[in-house]
């Protein structure tokens, strides 16, 4: 008997262009949603983004509330639950960069509760995706969570935003490249489920955001167009494959090792970036595409090295040589690096 299963959840409405966010009410209304919103932003996207969208649910007669977080943790989730239960939320509505927006949809699968992705940032591809992402002590859970109901991407708003979180858009999708290498390594080797569906898109997405980079430039206001289509369309994936596993791979390891030991380091999508291009050299080796990961990044004006990143080269052999230690995920990094294979691997590179 046939007895395989597979929920896929998906965002019902994908709203992207320009002033998108004066459409926020129409949105969710045609999603049937009902009772108090409830508006998580941080601090910055609050004022860019989430006062606005307060404002038109209180010029609609709804009784909005709203909750600015200050870092992605499991307190935050537990604050963001309790302020919806004293306010009785109907709704939730994340506004901002991946930290508001994973600590939104981990709130909402709690509560049971309906909940509106509106990024301010094309900054990474957490936007549809049902998975959030938090770190713990010595490790990063990667959870499943409420995927949202619908998705407001305002491109002005997106554009407005610091060049640099575009880059770091790009550089998480760039690294989706080394991310599903890890998967079909850890397929071969692990017995790992792969999925072919998941696994193309993801690659896809990489190649054609690759391909359009002449197109993504500061000041455009079609860049965030473009990018923000391709972390959508590496959301899906995730959601296909109901596991990050098709944009995570050591090159996150490598990121979220550097987050524990440089809390206030680089952007998450930077910081990928740079691993892809180191894992992208373990996978292949010296004459392998590593060049060809370093060379896309370096074109959309992502940065290539540590010292780019404002991370000192022991830090970065530091997190090579512990990554694998982060979480239950196999990938190229196998049981880890010796501290000479990592220095070799980053030296190579260029990186160091
Ligand atoms: N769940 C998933 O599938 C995924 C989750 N992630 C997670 O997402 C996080 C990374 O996302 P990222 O967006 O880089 O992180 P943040 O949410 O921390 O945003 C990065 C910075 O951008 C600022 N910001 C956001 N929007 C604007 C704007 N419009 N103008 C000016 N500044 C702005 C934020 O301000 P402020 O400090 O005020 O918040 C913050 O300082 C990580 O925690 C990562 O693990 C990443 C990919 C996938
Ligand atoms: O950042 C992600 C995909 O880009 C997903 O994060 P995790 O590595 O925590 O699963
Ligand atoms: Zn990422």
């Amino acid at each position: 008997m046939f007895e395989k299963r597979t929920w896929i959840r998906l965002p019902r409405n994908v709203v992207v262009g320009h002033g998108v966010l004066g459409q926020t009410i129409e949105a969710v209304s045609e999603l049937h949603l009902t009772g108090r919103p409830l508006v998580v932003s941080s601090p910055t996207p609050h004022d860019v983004a989430g006062k606005r969208v307060v404002a038109q649910f209180e010029d609609e007669g709804y009784d909005p509330s709203e909750i600015v977080i200050e870092e992605a943790s499991f307190d935050a989730v537990q604050r963001v639950i309790d302020h919806a239960s004293d306010i009785d939320a109907g709704f939730l509505l994340g506004v901002g960069g991946g930290k508001a927006i994973d600590i939104t949809k981990m709130a909402a699968d709690d509560l049971g509760l309906g909940f509106v992705s509106v990024p301010t940032a094309a900054s990474h591809d957490g936007i549809v995706s049902g998975r959030g992402s938090v770190p713990e002590g010595d490790t990063r859970h990667s959870v499943a969570a409420e995927p949202p109901l619908a998705v407001i991407a305002d491109t002005e708003v997106l554009a407005e935003a610091p060049w640099r979180l575009t880059t770091a858009g790009c550089a998480d999708i760039i690294s989706n490249y080394t991310a599903v290498r890890d998967w079909q390594l850890a397929h071969r080797l692990k017995n790992v489920h792969y999925s072919e569906y998941a696994g193309a898109l993801s690659q896809m997405t990489a190649e054609m955001l690759v391909e359009s980079a002449d197109s993504i430039k500061q000041g455009l206001e079609e860049s965030s167009w473009i990018v923000v289509k391709a972390l959508v369309s590496s959301g899906v994936a995730m959601s296909i494959a109901g596991s990050s596993r098709p944009a995570s791979g050591a090159e996150h390891l490598f990121s979220h090792q550097l987050d524990r030991l440089v809390p206030d380091g680089a952007l998450h999508g930077h910081q990928v970036g740079v691993g892809s291009i180191m894992t992208e050299y373990l996978h292949s080796g010296q004459k392998g595409k590593w060049k060809d990961a370093r060379d896309a990044l370096a074109a959309i004006g992502a940065p290539t090295t540590a010292d780019e990143l404002g991370i000192d080269d022991e830090t970065v052999i530091e997190a090579l040589t512990t990554a694998h230690q982060i979480r239950d995920r196999y990938t190229v990094l196998g049981d880890g690096m010796s501290e000479e294979a990592a220095i070799e691997a980053a030296t190579v590179t260029g990186v160091i």
